[in-house]
């Protein structure tokens, strides 16, 4: 059994898109320029690069069985997909903003009629329906925040992340109509027909998620310091210790996963504690 998992093949989310992949065993073996397809290190999963905005219906119409893309992409092509994985990146959030110095300061001041510039005409118009306002929206394909500048809208629905983009175009947000992220999804028939492959990809892709932000760590300890250096380990499951041979002191070997935040400050206390021989290593997954 084969799958085709559809990466994005430009814009901010394809090269970590492709690192997740990569880390989570699945090496992409002809990745070069303007190439459709990638086989990978694993002869039964296939790559097809296209557009972010096309691959929900990609994945909903079966030409892939899996998928990496935004949930606002997914929302607004409402494609029946299974999703089956948040990518931790790529968050961001789809606002309506309105000029700095205009009166439209929430939803409740928009009237009928409005004129909306946007990039997802579909999300946005079904949250204004939804608010009972009948609005007219003008679809563009970037730069929405000049619409109300040239005159083209009076307001918008864009994408906002650190506010940035918003505030160099006097614009103020009015209103959060989705919050969205990076999702692994999958095509339903395919996900019932090829489950162990599709779930082998998840769980490989959801161990480099829990892997990216923790460190293994490794040392030496007599075994009399062994109850402080234990106390001082936050670990995910208990520190392994592991007796020492040939070891003409009674030296253990322990070794723990813990939070990349904690390093600093842990590695100091160990050491003062009687650790010797620390080691900080990189994880590239956890199963
Ligand atoms: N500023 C942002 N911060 C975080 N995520 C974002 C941001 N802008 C977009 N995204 C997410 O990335 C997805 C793809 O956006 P991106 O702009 O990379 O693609 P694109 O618009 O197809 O490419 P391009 O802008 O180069 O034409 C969006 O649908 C959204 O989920
Ligand atoms: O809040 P910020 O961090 O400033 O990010 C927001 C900007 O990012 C996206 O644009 P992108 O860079 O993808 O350009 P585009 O409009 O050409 O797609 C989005 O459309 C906003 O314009
Ligand atoms: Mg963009």
């Amino acid at each position: 059994m084969k799958i085709k998992i559809a990466i994005p093949s430009k814009g901010r989310i394809s090269n970590p898109a492709i690192a997740i992949l990569e880390k989570a065993g699945l090496r992409l073996k002809d990745s070069g320029n303007r190439k459709l397809f990638s086989k990978t290190h694993n002869a039964d999963i296939d790559v097809m690069f296209a557009r972010a905005a096309d691959i929900p219906s990609y994945v909903e119409d079966g030409v892939v069985d899996m998928g990496i893309t935004g949930l606002d992409l997914i929302k607004e092509n409402s494609a029946d997909v299974e999703i089956l994985a948040d990518l931790d990146f790529g968050s961001t959030s789809l606002v309506l903003a309105s000029p700095e110095d205009s009166d439209i300061n929430s939803i409740d001041d928009l009237k009928s009629g409005v004129v909306v510039a946007t990039e997802f005409p579909n999300i946005t118009n079904s949250y204004l329906m939804a608010n009972g306002i009948e609005a007219r929206i003008v679809e563009l394909s970037g730069s929405t925040e000049i619409a109300p500048f040239i005159g083209v809208a009076d307001i918008i629905a864009d994408l906002t992340s650190t506010g940035t983009t918003l505030k160099m175009n006097h614009l103020k947000i009015i209103d959060n109509i989705l919050d969205s992220s990076i999702k692994l999804i999958a095509n339903t028939k395919s996900y019932k027909q090829k489950k162990n492959l599709i779930e082998n990809v998840k769980i490989s892709m959801k161990g480099v998620i829990d892997a990216d932000r923790k460190k293994l760590l490794m040392m030496n300890v007599s075994s009399v310091n062994l109850e402080t250096i234990k106390s001082l380990m936050p670990a995910m499951a208990g520190p392994t210790v592991s007796k020492v041979l040939s070891d003409k002191e009674d030296t253990v070997a322990i070794q723990a996963v813990v939070d990349e935040e904690k390093v600093f400050n842990l590695v100091h206390s160990l050491k003062n504690a009687g650790a010797r021989d620390i080691l900080v290593v990189p994880i590239e997954r956890i199963i």
